[in-house]
């Protein structure tokens, strides 16, 4: 089975994909960007892939969401939480004092902002924290810090700077495993859902919420994105803590339905 992941080799996603996927015949496949790893598996050139979608200190990757809502195809069918610990690599006899730059992944930058405030520096974004590194190697930058995992400051003998610089100690990535074709699991637990209202007027999403409490089903993650159609329209993600074969969440997509929302059920793991 091939598994796509944002590579290269180091990475938060793919430390990921050792922890879900144990399987020693399990073929890991470097990608350079999420959206990538989507079409990959639409086209059907990998079985699986594991993409990062919410942080708790960053909030959610909507890139990651418009993955979901692009690739029309490709379903979730699992998800798993990794603990992250973000660390300040250099090259060898470099002080804090001299940094001007952090290079990293957008979500690490975002997660370590105050740390990066109080050095006073500019900051660079790369494609992973792997591919910071790499080019942290490839140009001997001694201004330079980047900001990645302890498997980067190892195996790349990178100098690790400064260790656990995340702003607040709870730091945790939940990944969602997406694959091709519609998944719903027969004793799933969890309902991701994506749900276009019918029409904005006022009210619109306290009515889809409505339907959920009305049959006391939990909700534990809310996010809106642009339907990038019209300014203020919105697309909702949402995340329900029941199985979609019960009797309730049947119910709940069938009152969604018949008040003209469309509902897309993203899998139920
Ligand atoms: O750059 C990496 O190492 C990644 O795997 C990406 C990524 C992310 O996009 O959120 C994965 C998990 C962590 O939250 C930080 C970075």
């Amino acid at each position: 089975m091939k598994i796509g992941y944002l590579g290269p080799q180091g990475t938060f996603s793919e430390e990921a994909s050792f922890r879900y996927f144990s399987d020693a015949t399990i073929k890991r496949i470097p990608f350079p960007t999420f959206l990538d790893i989507f079409e990959a598996v639409q086209e059907g050139e990998i079985d699986q892939g594991i993409v990062p979608i919410e942080n708790s200190i960053e909030g959610t990757v909507s890139v990651v969401l418009d993955g979901l809502q692009i690739y029309s195809d490709v379903f979730i069918q699992g998800e798993m939480i990794l603990d992250i610990e973000q660390h300040l690599l250099v090259l060898e006899n470099v002080e804090l004092e001299t940094l001007k730059e952090i290079w990293s992944h957008p979500q690490p930058l975002a997660q370590c902002r105050n740390f990066i405030r109080n050095l006073n520096v500019k900051t660079r974004s790369f494609d992973s924290t792997v591919a910071a590194a790499h080019e942290l190697i490839r140009s001997q930058n001694k201004s330079v810090g980047v900001i990645g995992t302890s498997w980067a400051a190892e195996k790349l003998r990178l100098h690790m700077l400064a260790s656990n610089i995340h702003d607040f100690p709870e730091n945790h990535t939940r990944f969602v495993i997406v694959r091709k074709g519609e998944y719903v699991s027969e004793d799933a637990k969890k309902t991701m859902l994506l749900i276009t209202p019918s029409e904005e007027h006022p009210g619109v999403l306290v009515n889809i919420l409505n339907v959920f409490s009305a049959l006391e089903l939990n909700l534990t993650w809310l996010e809106s994105r642009p339907t990038k159609k019209r300014l203020g329209e919105y697309q909702f993600f949402m995340k329900i803590e029941e199985g979609l074969p019960s009797e309730r969440m049947q119910k709940a997509v069938r009152i969604l339905a018949l008040y003209g929302h469309s509902v897309r059920v993203l899998g139920s793991y």
